[in-house]
């Protein structure tokens, strides 16, 4: 029974659509931001660091995307440089594919609307952190940087 069911769930994330995300790797000076998520149902990123950011909606560019979230989530204005790389994770449930950018703070300072926590890293540190997993293949693209 476990064996079926093993096979049925590798089946399922195989038909789910990628959920896409945007996330922004905002660097001052030498120092990148990093976001600790809420304690969550979603256990497996419950409490794990992460780049800001979040959903793609309908008929929003990856650009409108990342300065909506950082607004919602932060009420903070940000300038949008070049993408990084994208990384694909499977979790348990869904199936993310994730574009992260190079930002740049706006002016003014953030508020956490809705972190945890927040932490500014050099490239170096980043790996000290207890990342999403999704978010260790945005780590390594930007220590290759
Ligand atoms: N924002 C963000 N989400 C990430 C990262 N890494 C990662 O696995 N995710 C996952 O991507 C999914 C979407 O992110 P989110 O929950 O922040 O998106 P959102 O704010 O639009 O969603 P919501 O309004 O439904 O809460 C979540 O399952 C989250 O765990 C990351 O670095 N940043």
């Amino acid at each position: 029974m476990d064996e079926i069911l093993f096979v049925y769930s590798q089946i399922n994330i195989e038909i789910m659509d990628k959920i896409k995300v945007v996330a922004a790797v905002i660097k001052k000076d030498d120092k990148i931001l990093c976001m600790q998520r809420c304690r969550s149902r979603q256990t497996y990123n419950s409490e794990r660091w992460e780049f800001p950011g979040g959903k793609i909606e309908k008929h929003e560019c990856d650009h409108e995307a990342l300065l909506r979230e950082i607004k919602e989530e932060m009420d903070w204005d940000i300038y949008v440089g070049r993408r990084i790389g994208t990384v694909s994770h499977d979790y348990p449930d869904i199936s993310v594919e994730i574009a992260a950018y190079l930002c740049k703070p706006g002016d003014g300072e953030f508020t956490m609307l809705e972190h945890l926590d927040a932490k500014w890293l050099t490239a170096n540190e980043l790996p000290t952190l207890n990342w999403a997993d999704a978010d260790k293949k945005i780590v390594e693209l930007i220590r290759k940087l």
